[in-house]
């Protein structure tokens, strides 16, 4: 086999987070995407001693596994890979690989207490970011997913079940809108242009939509129009903020120079078991609400009905595992890199009279070290490369009694446990919440206890 060789195989496996790999003539070849038991013509791209790595081409042959009903985009867009396996069998997949990756690291001799399928499987997401941009060279103006594998390529995904029916309103709206107005989009490759992003935030639980149009400052345009567009769709929710949000990086990711609010406000609240949570355009909220209330009720099972707990909350976000378990606790200390995550944090803590919690501004690895107070138990939610070193480190000195990891990359989750068993903690008790159906990923849940 040699780079640039076009070969076939099946898949053999799949593993965490989207790549798999088969076997040509007894080399193992990697690629991305890929489900076990399909055949598929793949791109020899890198042949290193230890790892050959291709690109999936196209499938010849479907999986035996593959009998749900997909949806118009699948196999040409970039989300929901996993689509067309029944959703039991997903949870089984996922189930299968984070036990794999345990027992690479030789954890033995704790409670796991398998993945918990979401509520919902279908419209499940509250937040979208679409990209704005084509399908052909010179084509029409499309808004919605990168097609697989394509950097420049977007798909209008107007019927993606991913959301419901109001953010399939509002992508529409929107792209027909300046589509007919021949407003130019955003060119990554020259940076010149106009429409970047779509971003539609919605509280499932309280209908509230926030619409936020991210544009470069090429342009002046009179958005009045496209707003009352929006104001005057039928859907079911209540818009009740539409923002415009300029952003002159270079880099293709949402990032804000400065914010504009075209209509109401710029937040939206959720309500999620029994609290009330203000949501600023740009704090992290777990996208999936009806599984949010599961993981978090999981937290709460986790950690017990012990009062009076001193209890850290690390990388808390706008602070919502840290209210939720207040009830149990003396006090709550959280700490949050986002500063506007950690006003909101505040803000929502006094929104539902509690008392307790504290939060502060910065870095886990620079903060967490001066805490005075003794915990009994440390909460950590690291976004997905896990808890830096030297974070790590420092939480390990608090000799905490429980440590409860709640991670979204289970590769990086086993990484940081090897370095807490080291400092003599036992895993107790694992369970996988399934927040994200039809796609690769998996959250995971872990208490650990100091022997
Ligand atoms: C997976 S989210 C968890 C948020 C929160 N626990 C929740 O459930 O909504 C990870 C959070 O860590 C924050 N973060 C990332 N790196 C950080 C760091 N070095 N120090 C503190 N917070 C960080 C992110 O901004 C994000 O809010």
């Amino acid at each position: 086999m040699k780079k640039r060789d076009i070969v076939e195989f099946k898949i053999d496996a799949m593993e965490f987070g989207g790549n798999s790999y088969g076997y040509v003539e007894d080399e193992r070849v990697d690629i991305k995407g890929g489900i076990t038991g399909q055949k598929v013509r793949v791109l020899i791209k890198k042949i290193r001693k230890d790892k050959i790595e291709g690109k999936l081409l196209n499938v010849i042959e479907k999986s035996p596994i593959e009998k749900a009903v997909t949806c118009k985009y699948f196999g040409e867009c970039g989300g929901c890979s996993i689509l067309s396996i029944p959703y039991e069998e997903q949870l089984q997949i996922k189930e299968g690989q984070i036990l794999d990756l345990f027992a690479e690291k030789d954890f033995i001799g704790f409670k796991f207490l398998g993945v918990e399928g979401s509520p919902k499987f279908h419209e499940y997401r509250n937040k979208m970011e679409y990209t704005f941009g084509d399908e052909e060279k010179d084509g029409p103006l499309t808004l919605g997913l990168h097609k697989k594998g394509r950097m420049y390529d977007i798909i209008t995904v107007d019927e993606c079940f991913l959301v419901d029916k109001d953010f399939r309103k509002i992508l529409k709206i929107t792209v027909d809108y300046f589509e007919r107005k021949k407003i130019p989009y955003y060119r990554n490759l020259t940076h010149k242009g106009y429409l970047r992003n779509l971003v539609v935030r919605k509280g499932l639980n309280t209908g509230e939509i926030l619409v936020n149009l991210v544009t470069s400052s090429q342009m002046e345009l009179d958005l009045g129009e496209y707003v009352n567009s929006i104001l005057n769709l039928e859907i079911e929710g209540k818009v009740v903020g539409i923002l415009h949000t300029l952003n002159d990086g270079l880099a293709d990711v949402v990032k804000c120079d400065e914010l504009k609010i075209l209509y109401g406000r710029d937040y939206l609240y959720e309500n999620l078991l029994g609290l009330k949570f203000k949501i600023s355009p740009f704090s992290f909220f777990q996208t999936n609400t009806k599984g949010a209330e599961r993981l978090y009720s999981i937290v709460r099972e986790f950690i017990g009905n012990e009062k009076d707990k001193v209890i850290f909350d690390l990388y808390s976000g706008t602070g919502t595992i840290a209210q939720i378990v207040s009830k149990n606790a003396k006090k709550v200390i959280g700490i949050e890199i986002v500063k506007e995550a950690v006003e909101a944090a505040i803000e929502n803590a006094k929104l539902n009279n509690i008392t307790n919690c504290e939060f502060i501004a910065g870095d886990v690895g620079e903060k967490v070290k001066y805490l005075k107070e003794k915990p009994d138990l440390i909460i950590v939610d690291p976004p997905r490369p896990g808890i830096h070193k030297d974070a790590l480190k420092d939480i390990v000195k608090f000799n905490a009694k429980e440590i409860l990891y709640i991670s979204c990359n289970p590769k990086t989750l086993v990484r940081d446990l090897a370095e807490f068993k080291k400092a003599n903690y036992d895993i107790v008790k694992v369970k996988g919440m399934d927040m994200f159906p039809n796609t690769p990923h998996v959250e995971t849940v872990v208490l650990i206890e100091k022997k």
